[in-house]
């Protein structure tokens, strides 16, 4: 399947490997009316990027990816409400060696934007502001949706950002958090809801209601802010 080149994504001028766009084909309900948004995936190296998006657009787990070097795209095609919405994403690198010449092209008509770190580590969810402060340095305006993800949590042992920590911070910027394995099969559906969330949000610009998530089927954290709120120690 080919990528249409739509105004504002400079698919030309990107020098990251794209053959992943193939994985979206069996996705692919698409019609020449649907809306395309572009989503960016940002966060340190190693947090999971790749696995998550190839997760939600391929539908299976990426054994031995590679480090991304300047973005990958996929893309797939949801059916909302009988409207097709089309989720543009960009799997952005997490190293700066492979980023930096590609860091204007990222948040150019940016439509939303997802923080990841892993829950293993604690350096990444401690690199999580400067990844919104440079998304702001980007002008990525308020009215951007953002959305936290804590990847990996199948590895429970070695689990080093508790939850309370997390939502602490989601709280503090407004954003939710998703907690989330890219690895284990049976998040799959919670890997969805993380880019359903966006997408409602895209398609109605109003937060997707807590009923239109158990419809589908999914765990998710933002009804657990009430109970997190009460041992937050921060
Ligand atoms: N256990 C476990 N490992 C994961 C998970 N997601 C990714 N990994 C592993 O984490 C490592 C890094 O995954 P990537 O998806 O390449 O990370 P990335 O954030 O895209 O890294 P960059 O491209 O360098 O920015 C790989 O060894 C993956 O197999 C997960 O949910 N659980
Ligand atoms: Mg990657």
């Amino acid at each position: 399947m080919a990528i249409e080149n739509k105004p504002g994504v400079e698919f030309d001028t990107v020098f990251g490997r794209n053959d992943s766009l193939e994985l979206s084909s069996h996705h692919d309900y698409e019609t020449a009316q649907a809306r395309i948004f572009k989503i960016i995936v940002i966060g340190d190296s190693n947090v999971g990027k790749t696995c998550l998006t190839y997760r939600f657009c391929g539908g299976t787990f990426l054994k031995n990816p590679e480090a991304t070097i300047g973005v990958d795209f996929r893309e797939r095609t949801l059916e909302l409400d009988g409207e097709s919405i089309k989720l543009q994403i960009w799997d952005t690198a997490g190293q700066e060696r492979f980023r930096k010449s590609m860091v204007e092209h990222y948040y150019r008509s940016v439509h939303a934007v997802i923080f990841v770190y892993d829950v293993t580590s604690l350096s990444s969810f401690e690199s999580i502001p400067e990844w919104i402060e440079e998304c702001s340095r980007h002008s990525v305006g308020p009215q951007v949706p953002r959305i936290m993800v804590g990847n990996k949590c199948d590895l429970r042992d070695r689990r080093e950002v508790p939850t309370s920590a997390a939502q602490c911070l989601a709280d503090r910027y407004n954003f939710p958090l998703f907690e989330t394995s890219a690895k284990d099969p049976t998040e799959k559906e919670h890997v969805d809801a993380i880019f359903l969330t966006i997408a409602y949000r895209l398609k109605s610009h109003k937060p997707l209601r807590l009923k239109q998530l158990s419809e589908c089927n999914v765990r998710h954290l933002w009804n657990q802010r009430e109970q997190e709120a009460a041992t937050c120690q921060c």
